[in-house]
């Protein structure tokens, strides 16, 4: 049974790559309509987490359910018309076209799926650039952008088709701190306007607070915690409490385990 609050529902899911377990019974929802900020460790697989409720990678058992529907046993067909019509993904590389100017990067969704006349493509591409603040931008190409407008950019064609849910992969990494702040507000001003459920993968655990209603924590194959900001970071795991507060030493230590160290430096003398 789905459940209507939750957007997406990931139901004992386990994905290896290759021979390596990076999911190993996944359970966790994302509310609709929120923000939930995804973090975790490096390589624990939050790109993979994102990849298979976009239906780019299959998990081997368990159930990945956007909308109530199973994204992993869904037709290629109605796959695709769920990444057209209710999906919108902002990955780091930014996949604008270069030869394209700005305009037509953020109408080729429009152009490509749908058979509006042009006046009206003309309308909602200015409405997404001025959303971003690149209404004023829109006859340059991307390679006369600088990095947050090429995110900006982005984000604008990726909310052309007014998905329901977007997810962002790492979207602040590269930026300066003004870009940063204005991603940070466009993600959740489009959130609060829109509706939208955003899901978002970063290692900026600040940023990432102080627009997150949930943070997702992902450690060692599982979720190791689930809940507000504030929850969290007063809450009993201890792990959790150190990703977030990024003590360098704590459940997650800091050795590598070895031999004792006063045995190792006298072994040397032997
Ligand atoms: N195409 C691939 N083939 C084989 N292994 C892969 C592939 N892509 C990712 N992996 C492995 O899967 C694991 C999870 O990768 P993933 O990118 O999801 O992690 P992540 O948590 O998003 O990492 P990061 O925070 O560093 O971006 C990693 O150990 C990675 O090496």
């Amino acid at each position: 049974m789905s459940d209507n609050n939750n957007h997406v529902e990931v139901k004992d899911v386990t994905f290896y790559r290759g021979k390596r377990k990076i999911y190993d019974g996944l359970n966790v929802a994302f509310p609709r309509g929120k923000i939930t900020a995804i973090m975790g460790p490096s390589g624990t697989g939050k790109t993979t987490l994102l990849r298979m409720i976009g239906g780019q990678l299959k998990a081997d058992s368990g159930e990945v359910l956007v909308d109530g529907s199973n994204v992993g046993t869904m037709s290629r067909g109605d796959l695709f018309e769920l990444r057209k019509n209710k999906m919108g993904m902002l990955f780091q590389t930014s996949g604008l076209f270069t030869d394209l100017n700005v305009f037509d990067n953020v109408a080729f969704p429009l152009r490509t799926h749908t058979d509006l006349p042009d006046d009206m493509i003309r309308d909602l591409v200015l409405m997404k650039l001025e959303a971003v603040g690149l209404r004023g931008a829109r006859d340059l190409f991307p390679a006369e952008l600088s990095g947050g407008m090429v995110r900006r950019v982005a984000l604008a064609r990726s909310i052309a088709m007014d998905p329901e849910l977007i997810m962002y992969d790492e979207p602040f990494t590269g930026l300066d701190p003004i870009s940063m702040g204005m991603i940070l507000r466009l993600i959740r001003g489009l959130n609060e306007a829109l509706g939208l459920t955003s899901l978002l993968v970063s290692h900026d655990v600040e940023e990432s607070c102080q627009i997150a209603d949930y943070l997702c924590i992902v450690s060692g194959g599982k979720v190791i915690g689930f809940g507000t900001p504030d929850e969290l970071r007063n809450g009993d795991n201890a792990e959790v409490r150190q990703f977030l507060n990024g003590d360098p030493d704590g459940p997650v230590p800091f050795h590598y385990p070895a031999d004792d160290y006063r045995a190792d430096l006298f072994a040397g003398e032997a």
